[in-house]
């Protein structure tokens, strides 16, 4: 809508190369070249999923208050069938939700702690939505590096 929105979390975005940039909320983001510690995890994301990737998205949830709402990974530019994201997190734990959109009421949740991999792969983004709701009771910060494929760069 044209309108500035504050985030309610921190972020930044890593990629292979410039033409990778990735628009969301009506803003693009311009990757930053991949420092060495992300690409170390990047490496350790790719052998536990079997995936290659060529971005990162990193998210900073500084207190149980930052929270990301329901949404699903599907843009076009990953393809259209089956891929997979892979995140690694870091910090305090936090619960991942998974929705089915066929039947709302049907929600998995993951504790992800420090350390933890999680792969979303299959047609997953068409059929779940996900989020990292508010925790009241978390005081700490949390950090998840969410690694994706783009393999449409002319929809970027
Ligand atoms: O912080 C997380 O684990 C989820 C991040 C996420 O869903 C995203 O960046 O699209
Ligand atoms: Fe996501």
């Amino acid at each position: 809508m044209g309108r500035r929105v504050m985030q309610p979390r921190l972020v930044a975005y890593m990629a292979d190369h410039a033409g990778l940039s990735y628009t969301y909320s009506g803003s693009s983001m311009t990757p930053l070249t991949w420092n060495a510690a992300v690409l170390r995890i990047k490496e350790r994301v790719e052998e536990v999923s079997g995936a290659t990737f060529n971005s990162c998205l990193l998210n900073f949830y500084r207190t149980g208050m930052d929270h990301l709402s329901w949404h699903s990974d599907n843009e076009p530019l990953y393809g259209s069938g089956s891929y997979t994201i892979g995140s690694a997190s870091f910090g305090s734990a936090r619960d991942f939700v998974l929705r089915s959109n066929a039947d709302r009421s049907n929600k998995i949740t993951y504790p992800l702690g420090c350390g933890d991999v999680l792969v979303m792969k299959g047609t997953v983004q068409q059929h779940w939505m996900h989020s990292i709701p508010r925790r009241t009771r978390v005081s700490g910060g949390r950090i998840s590096l969410t690694f994706r494929q783009i393999v449409n760069p002319e929809l970027c």
